[in-house]
């Protein structure tokens, strides 16, 4: 029996920056299982610095599908996160289709959104498309933006009912994911998430209180070991509680030991505590 689980992890190798691969493979493999990289594209840096090189990879993505396939390759999971065209995300589910089977894990980080706005390369055609991979996913993270997005609704800062939270996780479950685990919900003094399960209505919130200050590649940290989690057998509850844990406590040690968030969450610094999980 193969005791390491192996995750397929879609998503652009951004070298500096602390997002996307360079976050999924050291956690991901911290906590005891193979982060199989499918990589998008390369790039220098994160598209948030004012300068970066990028070498597009999606003319390559098929074939090295197609020597996974010859050579018998398959996936305890499928997880997929940033994507730079709607190209990108038709290979994801490509890849899908390809290599899922009916005890697999799909995670789908719609990462599109931020703040209210969609990322600058983005359009309103990525988020008809991120839809569309939305409802091949069994669990579904987005941040709150992301949700309003994907369900065309305005986004606002206002805290919501948790009636409110309720009906937008159910809205978002029936365009197909089992669970979804909504990050960022409003609230002006704490990290709050929302964990909820469409097959049996049941929502739970878990809030921590916000560090001061804002960073990119968050979301990576929290899927990351997220899918970590639920692979070595962590309830979604379980695991979505862990995740935003150790991301908090990795700010923390940011704050506390680089005093700069530049170049991303030095989640390095606390990397041993998910060793033993
Ligand atoms: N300033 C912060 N203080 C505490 N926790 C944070 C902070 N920023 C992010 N987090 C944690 O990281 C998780 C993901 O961050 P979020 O910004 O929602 O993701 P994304 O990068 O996808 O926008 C949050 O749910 C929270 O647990
Ligand atoms: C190239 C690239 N990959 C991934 C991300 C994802 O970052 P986040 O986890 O903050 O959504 C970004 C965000 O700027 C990015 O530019």
């Amino acid at each position: 029996m193969n005791t390491v689980p192996r995750i397929l992890t879609i998503q652009d190798m951004s070298s500096i920056g602390r997002c996307a691969l360079t976050v999924m493979i050291p956690i991901i493999s911290a906590m005891r299982c193979q982060a199989v990289p499918l990589a998008t594209a390369v790039l220098s840096n994160h598209l948030e610095y004012p300068h970066y090189e990028f070498v597009d990879l999606s003319d390559h993505m098929r074939d090295f599908m197609d020597c996974w396939e010859k050579n018998n390759i398959d996936f305890h999971a499928i997880v997929s996160g940033f994507l730079a065209s709607p190209e990108q995300i038709q290979l994801v589910e490509e890849a899908i289709n390809r290599f899922g089977n009916d005890n697999q894990m799909i995670i789908v980080d719609p990462a599109m959104a931020d703040d209210g706005r969609l990322y600058s390369i983005y359009t309103s055609d990525m988020v008809v498309a991120m839809r569309h991979l939305v409802s091949k996913a069994h669990i579904v993270k987005p941040n709150y933006t992301e949700a309003c997005f994907l369900l065309d609704i305005p986004y606002s800062t206002q805290p919501i009912s948790e009636d409110e939270l309720r009906h937008r996780c159910k809205q978002l479950h029936q365009m197909g994911p089992d669970m979804v685990i909504m990050t960022s919900v409003p609230s002006e003094t704490h990290a709050t998430i929302a964990v909820y399960n469409g097959i049996t209505d049941n929502l739970q919130t878990y809030s921590i209180p916000l560090v001061p200050v804002k960073a990119t590649g968050t979301g990576d940290i929290f899927t990351a070991v997220l899918s970590g989690a639920v692979m070595k057998g962590y309830s979604p509850y379980d695991a979505a509680e862990l995740a935003m844990n150790f991301t908090t406590k990795a700010i923390q040690a940011t704050v506390d030991n680089v005093k700069s968030m530049k170049h991303g969450v030095a989640f390095e610094l606390v990397l041993p505590e998910l060793i033993n999980l």
